[in-house]
C-alpha cells in the first residue's frame, strides 16, 4: 500500500491527512493554535506554533493509521496565503508572523503603488496593493522594526517555514507566491522591477517552483521530529485556495467552489490571466501549471462565526464538550429556529476590516437592526447569512467580469453545515456541489505530492484518481426570493456607513 501526505496549515489549525493513493482519507489530525490581535485590526500568529502542530499532527496520523512511513511517496503543503514569516541567518524565527487578515499596512500599500505605479503593479503583479498581501508587511516591519529586518536573511510564507523545517530549503512555489505583490503573475518568476523599486533584495526570497515540482526531501533531523521517513519528497503544494481548488477538481474553466473556512473564498479556475480593473478580487497562479485563477477573498466568514462562539456561547461550547458534539453543530441547529431575515436583522461581517470587493481595512462590523426582540438564534442567523451575503457581493464581481461559474462546490469548515451550504444555493441562485469538504486543500496537497512522486502524470489525473464530490443542494425559488431584499439592503449599508467607519479608526 502506497500514501500520500497532505498538510494543510490553517489560520484555525493544522491538519494532516493521510490518503491511499485514489484520495480514500485513511487518518487525520488537526491540531488548533491561537491567533493573536495585539491590536485592533491586528492579527499575529507564532511559526513555532505552526510546527508543533505539525509535528503534532504527523505523529497522531502515522500512529493512528499504522502505516509504514517509508510506504509514503510523497508530502505536499497547503496554507494560509501571505503571512509573512522572517527569519535569520541561523534560520531562527525573528517575530511572530503578521497574517493575511492583519490591516496595519495600507500606508506602505500608498507607498508600494506610488513607487511602482497603480497600472504597472496591475500588469506585473496582477494585483492592486492590498494590506491583507505580504510585500507591505516587509515594508511595515522594516519602517517600525528595523533592527530586526536588518537580521532578516529569509522571507517566507507560513507553509514555507514547515517546508524550511522539513527539508531545510528556502522555497516557496508560484501560487502562494502571486500573493505577495512581488511577482510577475503572467510570467511565473519574481519581478525584478518591482523588487528593486522596492528596494528589497531578491536574496531573501525562497527559490520558486511551480506547485507539484519537488522541493527537497525530509532531512533526518525532521525526520525525527515528526516520525517520516528521511529522504520523502517534499512537492512546492500551494496556498491553501490554490490547494482546495485541486483537492475540489477545480482544475478546469467553468468551475469554482466557495470556501467558508476562517476566510470566505470564491475561486474560479482561468485558462488566462483575467484581471478586475477595480482589484476587488485577485488574480493568481494556479497550482496547475500554464494555468491562473480569479478569486475573492472576505477575511471574516467562519471567523464571525468563532468570533461569536467565543464571546457568547460559552454553554453551547460546554454542552456540546460533554455531550461530544461540536459546538457550531448546536450553534446552527439554534440558527435553523430563526427565519430567513433573522426577524430583520443583518449582520455585516467586517471584524478584520474588509477585502472582496471593498478593498477597506477601517470597515467593522456591525448587527443592524437589532431590537428587543431578537434572541440568540436570530443573531447567529444573522451572522451565517450575513457571511453569505459577503460572498455573493464577491460572485456578483465575478459575473461582471464574465468569469465563467459553471459549477460551484463548497468546502471549508463551515461548509460542513446543511444551514450554509443550503443559504449559499438559495442567496447565490445555483447549485452548491459538496465536495470533500474539509478535506479540500490537505487532498490537493497529496494530490500534488503525487504529481510530483510520480505517482499521477499530471494534476488533472491526480484529480481524476482521487477527487470525489458528494450531492449538490439545489436553490429553492421561494427562499431565494425571500433573501433577496436582504442582500440589496446588506449591499446598500457598506457605502452607508463607510464614513462613520473612518471616522471610528480615527478616535
Ligand atoms: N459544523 C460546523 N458548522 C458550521 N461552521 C463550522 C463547522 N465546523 C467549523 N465551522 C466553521 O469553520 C471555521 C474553520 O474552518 P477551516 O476550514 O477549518 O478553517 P481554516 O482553514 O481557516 O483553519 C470555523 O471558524 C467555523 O466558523
Ligand atoms: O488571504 C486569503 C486568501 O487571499 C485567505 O484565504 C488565507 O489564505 C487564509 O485562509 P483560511 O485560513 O481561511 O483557509
Amino acid at each position: 500500500m502506497e500514501y500520500l501526505l497532505g498538510i494543510d496549515l490553517g489560520t484555525s489549525g493544522a491538519k494532516t491527512v493521510l490518503f491511499d493513493t485514489v484520495g480514500v482519507p485513511i487518518a487525520s489530525h488537526t491540531a488548533a493554535y491561537p491567533l493573536r490581535q495585539p491590536r485592533n485590526g491586528w492579527a499575529e500568529q507564532d511559526p513555532h506554533d505552526w510546527w508543533r502542530a505539525v509535528q503534532e499532527t504527523v505523529g497522531a496520523v502515522l500512529a493512528e493509521s499504522g502505516a509504514d512511513p517509508s510506504s509514503i511517496r510523497g508530502v505536499g503543503l497547503s496554507g494560509q496565503m501571505h503571512g509573512l514569516v522572517l527569519l535569520d541567518a541561523q534560520g531562527h524565527v525573528l517575530r511572530d508572523a503578521i497574517l493575511w487578515c492583519d490591516g496595519r499596512t495600507q500606508a506602505q500599500c500608498d507607498e508600494i503603488t506610488d513607487a511602482v505605479g497603480r497600472e504597472r503593479l496591475l500588469s506585473i503583479t496582477a494585483n492592486p496593493s492590498l494590506p491583507g498581501f505580504t510585500a507591505g508587511k516587509i515594508l511595515w516591519v522594516r519602517e517600525h522594526e528595523s533592527e530586526r529586518y536588518e537580521r532578516c536573511r529569509h522571507i517566507l510564507l507560513p507553509k514555507d517555514y514547515i517546508r524550511y523545517k522539513l527539508t531545510g530549503e528556502f522555497a516557496t512555489e508560484v501560487s502562494d507566491a502571486s500573493g505577495m505583490n512581488l511577482l510577475d503573475v503572467r510570467g511565473r518568476r519574481w519581478s525584478g522591477e518591482i523588487l528593486s523599486a522596492l528596494d528589497i533584495d531578491p536574496a531573501l526570497l525562497g527559490r520558486l517552483y511551480e506547485s507539484c515540482e519537488v522541493t527537497g526531501a525530509v532531512t533526518h533531523a525532521a525526520a525525527e521530529a515528526t516520525g517520516l521517513s528521511p529522504g520523502t519528497v517534499v512537492v512546492g503544494g500551494a496556498g491553501d485556495n490554490a490547494a482546495a481548488a485541486v483537492g475540489t477538481g477545480v482544475v478546469d474553466t467553468g468551475k469554482a467552489f466557495t470556501t467558508l473556512g476562517t476566510s470566505g473564498v470564491i475561486f474560479a479556475h482561468a485558462d488566462q490571466v483575467a484581471i478586475d480593473p477595480r482589484g476587488r478580487v485577485h488574480t493568481f497562479c494556479s497550482a496547475v501549471p500554464g494555468a491562473w485563477t480569479v478569486m475573492s477573498c472576505t477575511l471574516a466568514a467562519g471567523l464571525s462565526l468563532q468570533w461569536f462562539r467565543n464571546n457568547f456561547c460559552a454553554a453551547e461550547t460546554e454542552a456540546a464538550a460533554n455531550l461530544g458534539l461540536d459546538p457550531y453543530e448546536l450553534m446552527t441547529a439554534q440558527a435553523e429556529r430563526s427565519p430567513i431575515g433573522a426577524n430583520r436583522l443583518v449582520y455585516l461581517p467586517y471584524l478584520m476590516g474588509e477585502r472582496s470587493p471593498l478593498l477597506d481595512s477601517d470597515a467593522r462590523g456591525a448587527f443592524i437592526g437589532l431590537s428587543a426582540i431578537h434572541t440568540k438564534p436570530d443573531l447567529i442567523r444573522a451572522v451565517l447569512e450575513g457571511v453569505v451575503y459577503a460572498q455573493r457581493q464577491c460572485l456578483d464581481v465575478f459575473r461582471e467580469m464574465g468569469v465563467d461559474v459553471r459549477d460551484m462546490a463548497a468546502c471549508g469548515g463551515g461548509a460542513r453545515s446543511p444551514l450554509w451550504r443550503q443559504m449559499l444555493a438559495d442567496v447565490y441562485g445555483c447549485g452548491v456541489k459538496t465536495a470533500a469538504s474539509a478535506e479540500g486543500p490537505a487532498l490537493g496537497a497529496a494530490i500534488l505530492a503525487g504529481v510530483g512522486a510520480g505517482v499521477y502524470g499530471s494534476v488533472a489525473q491526480g484529480c481524476a484518481a482521487a477527487v470525489r464530490s458528494g450531492g449538490v443542494q439545489a436553490p429553492d425559488k421561494t427562499r431565494s426570493a425571500a433573501y433577496e431584499p436582504y442582500y440589496r439592503l446588506f449591499c446598500e449599508l457598506y457605502p452607508a456607513l463607510r464614513g462613520s467607519f473612518r471616522t471610528l479608526a480615527g478616535l
